[in-house]
């Protein structure tokens, strides 16, 4: 990080992501005086950073990262377009936002990198795929290989086109394991637990599976057949959720489907 002790670095946006990601940063070393955040509505944890505030851009930063909304893109990149020395790295975690398209605002000989974190970030256990234009040098991607391991892991992508099926994948998937909390304590509650139990059994259900998928070598098949007796309860469960109809796996493919054609039509 010593390019951005050097050279400064701007986030553009400090909502759930970008507070995130600045958590990680500074938790990383990086000095709040060198990071510079642009947001018309500054969080009170944001201000007691020590980061700088809505206050002048340093004109050729390491970094630029850009964490806005996609639909407000076109009102916040004016502002970074006049930044950049040709070596300024452009780092966007906006879901939909092609590289062409930020080249087009930014400049075509820019170096951008788009990148598609999750929310785990808030914890240091996201995983960010991310993929540069022809401009972005090795030593590029190495700064925001850095950057971006403070909140989780990173992928490298071989191609843009595979970030829709990352953004509907690891991107909004954080979302799906939350709606199956909700969905297996309300099914517990169906099954006349009271609304607190319920929630704390699922909870800690998903927790404890997820801890175990993290420290075990078995893969996630292995895992599961190890809770599932012949003939038993999981048995009983899994023949509904694996039902090649109306299981798990068609719900699956159309909603991770429909996020990433959600994604392609962000680009539009
Ligand atoms: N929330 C998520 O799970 C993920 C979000 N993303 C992407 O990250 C980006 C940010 O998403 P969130 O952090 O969830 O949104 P958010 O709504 O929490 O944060 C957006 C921030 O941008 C600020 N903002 C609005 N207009 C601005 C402007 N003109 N200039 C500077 N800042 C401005 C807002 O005040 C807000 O603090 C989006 O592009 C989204 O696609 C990517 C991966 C996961
Ligand atoms: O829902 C969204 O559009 C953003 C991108 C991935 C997760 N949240």
């Amino acid at each position: 990080m010593q390019d951005i002790d050097a050279r400064g670095l701007v986030l553009l946006g400090c909502g759930k992501m970008g507070s995130a990601m600045l958590a990680g940063w500074l938790a990383r070393g990086v000095q709040p005086t060198t990071v510079h955040v642009v947001d018309p509505n500054p969080s009170d944890w944001l201000r007691g950073t020590g980061v700088q505030i809505n206050a002048g851009l340093p004109p050729a930063p390491a970094v630029a990262v850009l964490a806005v909304k996609p639909q407000m893109m076109g009102a916040a990149l004016p502002r970074l377009a006049a930044l950049g020395d040709g070596d300024t790295l452009f780092l966007s975690i906006a879901a939909g936002t092609t590289l062409a398209s930020l080249a087009h605002a930014l400049g075509t000989q820019s170096p951008i990198i788009r990148a598609m974190p999750n929310t785990p970030a808030a914890v240091g256990a996201g995983i960010t795929a991310m993929i540069g234009n022809a401009q972005v040098s090795a030593d590029h991607l190495e700064q925001a290989e850095q950057l971006l391991s403070a909140i989780g892991a990173v992928v490298t992508l071989e191609d843009e086109s595979q970030m829709d099926a990352v953004t509907g994948l690891s991107g909004s998937g954080p979302a799906y394991v939350f709606h199956m909390i909700e969905a297996m304590a309300q099914a517990g509650m169906s099954q006349g637990l009271a609304p607190d139990l319920a929630m704390q059994l699922a909870r800690a259900t998903v927790i404890g599976a997820a801890k175990l998928a993290d420290d075990s070598p078995d893969s996630a098949a292995t895992l599961r057949q190890n809770v599932t007796s012949p003939n038993g309860t999981t048995a009983a469960a899994l023949a509904v959720l694996m039902d090649e109809a109306t299981g798990l796996p068609p719900l699956m493919a159309r909603a991770i489907k429909a996020a990433a054609h959600r994604s392609r039509e962000l680009a539009q």
